[in-house]
C-alpha cells in the first residue's frame, strides 16, 4: 500500500457550465458532485489526508455541506486563486507533506474515478516521481497551420485527465519555477514535463467515464454514469 494525500480543486467559478453559481453545487442525482468526488478518496484507504480548495465566496456555503457528513472531520480546507494552477499551488504550501509522499492533485468536477486506478498512481508516482490518468483520443485531431490543416498521428495522443500525483518536492519545485517564469500551463503534469529534468512523467491508462464536467451538456451524461455505478 502506497499512502497518499490529496488536494481537490474546487474554487472554480464555473463559467462553461453557467448555472449561476458554482458547478460543484450542482445536484448528481443523490448528492452535490463534489461530494461525489470527494467520496471517492474518503473510502480509499490508502488516501491519507484530504484538503479541499475552494473560492472564498463559496466558503460558507462548502463548510455547511460538508458539515453533514460524518467524515468531515477528515477534511481541510484552503482558499484557492484566479487560475486553476494557482489553487493547485495554495493547495500544495498548505498541505504537511515530506519530500518524497505521494501527492494528487484532483479536479473536483471529475467525480467518477476507480480505486484501482488511484492505487496505480500512487504506486507509480512513488516509484517514478509523476504519473497521470489519461485515455487515447479517440477522434481524428487536425492541427490548423498558417500552411492549412494537418491529421495528427491519433496513436501519439492521450486525453489528460486527473488525479495527477508527484512526489511532493517534484510537484512543488515545478509549480515555484512555473510562478518565478509567470508560465501558466492548464494541469499540473504539463509543469513537471517543462521543469521537472528529466523526470519522465508516466501514463496510467484510465476510463473513459471519468468525465470533467464542464457545459450544461455534461450533467446529463453524468447523471447516468451516477445510476449506472449505483447510487448511495
Ligand atoms: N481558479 C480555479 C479554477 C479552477 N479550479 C478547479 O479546477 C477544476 C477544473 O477546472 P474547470 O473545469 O475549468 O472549472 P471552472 O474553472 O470552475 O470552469 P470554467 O473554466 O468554465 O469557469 C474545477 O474543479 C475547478 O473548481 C480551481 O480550483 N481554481
Ligand atoms: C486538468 C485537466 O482537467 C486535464 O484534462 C484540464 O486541463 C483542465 O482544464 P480546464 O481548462 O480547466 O478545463
Amino acid at each position: 500500500m502506497v499512502k497518499y494525500k490529496v488536494i481537490v480543486l474546487a474554487a472554480g467559478q464555473g463559467k462553461r457550465m453557467n448555472v449561476g453559481k458554482n458547478k460543484q453545487f450542482i445536484q448528481l442525482i443523490d448528492e452535490p458532485l463534489i461530494v461525489h468526488t470527494v467520496r471517492n478518496f474518503v473510502e480509499d484507504d490508502w488516501c491519507e489526508s484530504i484538503i479541499i480548495v475552494l473560492h472564498e465566496q463559496d466558503k460558507d456555503e462548502m463548510l455547511k455541506l460538508f458539515n453533514q457528513y460524518p467524515w468531515c472531520n477528515q477534511l481541510e480546507f484552503v482558499t484557492g486563486g484566479k487560475e486553476r494552477q494557482d489553487s493547485s499551488y495554495s493547495g500544495l504550501i498548505n498541505i504537511q507533506a515530506n519530500p518524497e509522499d505521494v501527492v494528487m492533485i484532483h479536479d473536483g468536477a471529475r467525480p467518477f474515478l476507480r480505486l484501482d486506478h488511484l492505487h496505480e498512481l500512487a504506486t507509480i508516482a512513488k516509484q517514478k516521481q509523476a504519473a497521470l490518468l489519461a485515455v487515447q483520443v479517440t477522434d481524428t485531431i487536425k492541427q490548423k497551420t498558417e500552411k492549412g490543416l494537418q491529421t495528427l498521428d491519433r496513436a501519439m495522443l492521450w486525453a489528460a485527465q486527473t488525479p495527477q500525483a508527484f512526489q511532493y518536492q517534484t510537484i512543488k519545485k515545478a509549480h515555484q519555477l512555473a510562478r518565478e517564469e509567470e508560465y501558466f500551463g492548464t494541469d499540473d503534469a504539463s509543469l513537471v514535463e517543462r521543469y521537472g529534468k528529466g523526470i519522465q512523467v508516466q501514463i496510467v491508462e484510465g476510463s473513459y467515464e471519468n468525465v470533467k464536467l464542464t457545459t450544461p451538456d455534461d450533467i446529463l451524461r453524468a447523471e447516468m454514469i451516477v445510476k449506472k455505478r449505483g447510487v448511495k
